[in-house]
């Protein structure tokens, strides 16, 4: 079956797990009180503040009850669309003023350069915001990579290690669940895009998941279409 269309997943697949782990989560957690205290009233902030009320049950009535929820749900690396809308807004800061430029794999700019030019429509899923994914790739060691997508995808269409959430973006990307190739570093997120009838490849970097029931890259260049 022909792959029309290439869905990846960033952290761990088309850029390394420590520069989201070691830069952008603590770059975020540092700056949450601050960035509430001074962004409190403004509406979109106001909403991600009203669904962490709705998640965890607690008042959250001042920046800094507020901040305390992000931050441990940041240590705990929750995966929830209010953390994940807040971190992409934090981090816009840090990426225009230089502080830091998103981590890319070279063989991960080549390849999607590469599937692209061969007319493959090339998307991104992952749980960070829409927003947060667009300046990643903006905004990255290789320059601004945007022109490369088609579209993005996050935790509005449902959790990564859900079958649902791959029905519900391939029905928006309009091409048949066996003609999309998911990439990811998560056996747990792979197994849910087949169960939705993807076709999928396990990006095992660190060479340590030999024996995954997923066809298996330790690069972009290995993947098989
Ligand atoms: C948009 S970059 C930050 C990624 C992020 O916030 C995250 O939690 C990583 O999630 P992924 O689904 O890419 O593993
Ligand atoms: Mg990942």
């Amino acid at each position: 079956m022909t792959i029309e269309a290439i869905l990846t997943d960033i952290e761990g697949t088309t850029s390394s797990i420590s520069f989201v782990k070691e830069v952008l989560f603590p770059y975020a957690d540092r700056e949450m009180e601050a960035f509430l205290r001074t962004h409190w009233e403004r509406p979109a902030v106001a909403e991600c503040v009203a669904q962490a009320r709705a998640e965890s049950g607690q008042p959250l009535a001042s920046p800094e009850q507020a901040a305390a929820l992000f931050r441990g749900w940041i240590a705990e690396d929750r995966k929830i669309t209010p953390l994940k809308t807040l971190q992409g807004m934090i981090w816009q800061a840090g990426y225009e003023s230089g502080d830091y430029q998103a981590h890319m794999y070279s063989d991960a700019v080549e390849q999607l350069r590469e599937w692209q030019a061969r007319g493959l429509k090339l998307y991104v899923y992952s749980s960070g915001s829409i927003a947060a994914q667009k300046l990643f790739f903006g905004y990255s060691e290789a320059g601004d990579l945007t022109p490369l997508f088609s579209g993005y995808y996050d935790t509005t269409s449902g959790g990564k290690k859900e079958a649902d959430s791959y029905r519900r973006i391939t029905a928006d990307i309009g091409v048949a669940p066996e003609r999309v190739l998911f990439l990811s570093d998560v056996e747990a997120e792979l197994d849910a895009a087949r169960e939705a009838g993807l076709r999928t490849t396990l990006l095992d970097r660190e060479k340590v998941l030999l024996n995954t029931s997923h066809a298996r890259a330790e690069t972009f260049y290995d993947v098989a279409l």
